[in-house]
């Protein structure tokens, strides 16, 4: 027998990655990846070849059970230990990505009658079609001073159940009448692992409206559109269990399809962005944790509970049981760098940063907003969508790249003033991801901020985490807090701002500011107007 080890598996946007992990320290001791054979469905439908509407963004669920048969495997392989030493495992997903299911959690689109219709795959998080739902849930819910409201920042995101949740009703009667669960994926894989549905209280807080243990009202929701009042206790309502405890124990098919011991502990799904906050070490008030990939999800423990307007939630216990967990986010920050260099530039992230490097601050001339995926906070618009101004015949491809480096950089600069002026100081940022490779990138950050920029010591942030609250559900650490302890890794001010960058900074950021007002906040509604012609034009087409 060898030391106790862990499992922990992040389910992320385009592939799932397993790791195994000693209890003790937290080394990482061998990893896969393994990649969704569909990937995003975005353009077509695969079982019809049927195009896509504008803005969606589905998934295959078969493809995550994969990552359990083929990363997992091959991480023990990688690691060359004896899995009979794993004393449990833990998962972690994007969100919110939704999986439409029948009462023994089978997906719809894996039911023939159902295959052809794209209501019954997953929705992606980055599914933003529900904008007109999130729009309506927003209106009336101001109108009617709902009280969960101000825990969002005053606004729910089309990315979210409720949204996603109304978009099947009106516009698939069937699938929504078929679905007995409206599982978050982060359940659903679970679910998969032990054969019982338990739902985690992370998600169903941030993306469920589960708020001082009630959900929007029937009330609420037959207003919003009849027929939808039952909506929560049929479709979602379900017991929850707490971060970092025992959902159940790996069935025999499930240690079939791993290699791991029948019987282990299973811990309570996660969500990637923030099961990596005990990775980091940031389980203390005013540790933000930017999780950087294809998008930046800000986490952060507080103490107390306060609004912040156009944060995406603040939840009792949803990082860590028994502090509030504050949530804001980018919904496009890597993604745009790789649409810029995929349809654009012509050369790779790494010759750009090289080019873009060796400029001086304000030297290209240009000011962009990060939009392009949408505003996730702090103005909750998946209409808005990208600028670049000053452009003229002199600008190159790395002008561009880097003023799109610096715009992400301003967004996550407005994430931390609107947290500080609501009472909720950020008092060290945190680095996660897989963007933090990029060294441009990052002491852009610390001059945008100003604020000393620490990295996480692990490339695998998330998966480090899970493999965290695994110990913890597998009872071998006391709870996360010591876990993160002795489990997880950061590295403190890898990265300092410079004076002078950050005074150039300012001036540019107050740029920012403007345009970023002017286009989101009501000065001119070009975007709203252009994203409600570019649907038009796409239901002809249909
Ligand atoms: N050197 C780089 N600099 C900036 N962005 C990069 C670089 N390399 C890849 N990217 C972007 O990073 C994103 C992937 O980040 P990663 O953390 O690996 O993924 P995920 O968020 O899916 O876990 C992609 O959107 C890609 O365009
Ligand atoms: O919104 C989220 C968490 O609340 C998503 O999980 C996240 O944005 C997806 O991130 P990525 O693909 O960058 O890991």
């Amino acid at each position: 027998m060898g030391e106790p080890l862990t499992v922990g598996v992040d389910f992320g946007t385009l592939s799932g990655r397993a790791v195994v992990v000693r209890v003790r320290d937290g080394a990482e001791l061998g990893s896969a990846v393994f990649e969704y054979p569909h990937g995003v469905l975005d353009e077509t439908l695969p079982a019809t070849g049927r195009a896509l509407p504008p803005e969606w963004a589905l998934q295959v669920p078969g493809d995550y059970v994969g990552v359990l048969r083929n990363a997992v495997p091959a991480a023990l392989r990688d690691a060359g230990v004896d899995a009979g030493d794993v004393v449990g495992i833990a998962t972690d997903f994007t969100a919110c990505t939704m999986v439409p299911a029948t009462a023994d959690g089978t997906p719809l689109c894996e039911l023939p009658e159902f295959e052809s219709n794209p209501h019954a795959y997953v929705k992606l998080w980055k599914h933003h079609s529900a904008q007109p739902q999130a729009v309506r849930i927003n209106e009336l819910a101001r109108a009617r001073g709902e009280k969960w409201l101000p825990r969002y920042g005053g606004l729910i995101s089309s990315e979210w159940e409720f949204a996603k949740g109304l978009e099947v009703f009106e516009e698939a009667p069937e699938v929504y009448a078929a679905m007995r669960h409206w599982v978050e994926a982060a359940d659903w894989i679970v679910w998969q692992l032990t054969g019982s549905y338990v739902r985690n209280a992370c998600t169903a807080g941030y993306k469920g409206i589960l708020q001082d243990g009630q959900y929007p009202s029937r009330d609420f929701l037959r207003e919003l559109a009849p027929g939808f009042e039952s909506f929560v206790a049929e479709k979602l309502e379900h017991p929850l269990g707490e971060l970092g405890s025992r959902a159940g124990s790996l069935s025999a098919e499930a240690a079939s399809w791993t290699g791991l011991p029948e019987g282990i502990a299973v811990a309570v799904g996660n969500v990637d962005a923030h099961v990596t906050a005990p990775a980091a070490q940031a389980v203390e008030p005013g540790q933000m944790v930017a999780i950087m990939g294809t998008s930046t999800c800000h986490v952060m423990n507080g103490a107390e509970l306060h609004e912040v307007p156009g944060m995406c939630g603040v939840v009792e216990g949803g990082i860590v049981p028994g502090l509030w967990g504050y949530e804001a986010g980018q919904s496009g920050v890597g993604d745009i760098f790789g649409w810029f260099v995929e349809h654009f530039a012509g050369a790779s992230h790494e010759e750009l940063t090289r080019l873009a490097a060796r400029q001086e601050i304000g030297e290209h001339g240009l000011i962009a907003l990060d939009w392009h995926s949408g505003n996730r906070s702090v103005l909750v618009d998946h209409e808005l969508s990208g600028v670049i101004v000053g452009q003229t015949l002199a600008t190159r491809a790395e002008d561009v790249y880097r003023a799109l480096l610096e715009a992400t950089a301003f967004g996550t600069r407005k994430i931390i003033e609107t947290f500080s002026a609501a009472g909720v100081p950020v008092t060290e940022l945190i680095i996660a991801g897989g963007l933090a490779k990029n060294a441009l990138l990052m002491q852009i950050y610390a001059d945008v901020t100003n604020l000393p920029l620490s990295v996480i010591g692990s490339a695998q942030g998330p998966a480090l985490g899970s493999a965290i609250h695994a110990a913890v559900a597998a009872g071998a650490h006391a709870d996360i807090r010591v876990a993160a302890a002795a489990m997880g890794s950061v590295e403190r001010a890898v990265y300092r701002p410079v004076p002078a960058h950050v005074t150039a900074y300012d001036e540019l950021y107050a740029e920012y500011t403007e345009l970023h007002d002017y286009f989101g906040r009501g000065g001119n509604d070009v975007m709203h107007r252009l994203a409600a012609r570019k649907r038009a034009v796409a239901k002809g087409q249909s």
